[in-house]
């Protein structure tokens, strides 16, 4: 898959068959959507092309939910989208000049001057340019004209993929992994770099790389206990392991903290990036009346952990 982030600078694509979408999470809708955009383009002899946009649309249209966050990064999505056999994806930054298009401008200077499509795959309810005007019957008017064809994403796929990605990102912020990980089609994770803690948890038997999370827009996990598999760069393989996220009132932890406990690891990683697959929810956090108490339960945690890894 080719990457492009300048469009000043595109290849003449051949025959594209091109669709427009945010795709955060790649979930198993999405998924549904690409193989129509690579189905059609190998029966055309044609190159498929993913469109997307960076930052999300919805933050800058939206001013109301610059809180939203991302199931996936936009480096996430470009790893994901990597395994379905897209040919071209285009990254546009999303800017307020962009957004604020004529329709027909977006249509013509744009969509057409720039990838000159054979095939536009789109949903009935996709709008574009200025305050959303451009809609699927402008489409349909202008296909003779700029000379491409049109070809509808089916109602009850775009259904899915709307109540999948709000479900998702529902799911992930209750702890719900079960549902998540279930309509993503793959297991949720996240990124954070290795940084210093208390230094209690070697004392209590469970060291605990604690997790900054770089990316803001990146959703994480509600409060919770969770069985995981850990990624860590330059090793092979997955390792097991079990996260906490919370504000450990047993220590009177002040702020949120996330943090791992590798099974059978004994190094230091401080500084290093980690990825984090969160397998499943194993219970909520507690505020436990002695150390002892809690560590009695971390052990349990372990054996929960390792029956479901
Ligand atoms: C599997 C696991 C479960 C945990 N559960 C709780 C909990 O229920 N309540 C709590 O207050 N802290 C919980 N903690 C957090 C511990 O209090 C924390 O690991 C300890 O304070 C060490 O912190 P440090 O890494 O900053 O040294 C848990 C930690 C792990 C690894
Ligand atoms: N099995 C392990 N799981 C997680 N971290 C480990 C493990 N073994 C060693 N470490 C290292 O020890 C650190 C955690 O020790 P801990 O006493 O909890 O300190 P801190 O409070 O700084 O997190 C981790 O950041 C990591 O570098």
């Amino acid at each position: 898959m080719q990457i492009h982030r300048n469009i000043e600078a595109l290849p003449q694509f051949k025959n594209a068959v091109v669709t427009i979408g945010t795709f955060d999470g790649v979930h198993e809708g999405h998924r549904k959507v690409i193989q129509q955009l690579t189905d059609e383009a190998q029966k055309i002899n044609g190159e498929s092309v993913i469109i997307t946009f960076h930052p999300h649309p919805r933050k800058v249209v939206h001013s109301s939910i610059l809180g939203l966050r991302l199931i996936t990064t936009l480096d996430e999505r470009i790893e994901l989208l990597r395994n379905l056999g897209v040919n071209h994806l285009v990254i546009i930054p999303f800017t307020e000049v962009f957004a604020n298009q004529l329709p027909e401008d977006y249509l013509r200077n744009f969509l057409i001057a720039r990838f000159h499509p054979h095939t536009i795959i789109i949903g009935y309810d996709h709008r574009f340019g200025r305050d959303r005007l451009g809609d699927y019957k402008l489409l349909e008017a202008l296909q003779e004209k700029y000379r491409y064809q049109l070809q509808e994403i089916p109602k009850h796929v775009l259904d899915n993929i709307s109540i999948s990605s709000t479900k998702v990102r529902e799911a992930i912020l209750r702890g719900d992994m079960a549902t998540a990980n279930h309509l993503l089609g793959y297991v949720f994770f996240f990124e954070g770099e290795v940084i210093h803690g208390d230094k209690l948890g070697r004392e209590l038997g469970y060291p605990t790389a604690n997790l900054k999370v770089q990316d803001e827009e990146k959703i994480v996990p509600g409060n919770g206990v969770y069985a995981v598999y850990v990624k860590i760069p330059g090793q092979d393989g997955w390792l097991k392991g079990m996260m906490s996220i919370g504000l450990r009132p047993t220590v009177n932890g002040k702020k949120r903290t996330v943090e791992v406990n590798i099974f059978d690891f004994d190094k230091m990683i401080y500084g290093q990036t980690i990825r984090v697959y969160v397998k499943q929810f194993l219970r909520e956090e507690v505020k436990f009346d002695s150390l002892e108490a809690m560590v009695k339960q971390i052990g349990q945690d372990k054996i929960n952990s390792l029956a479901v890894l």
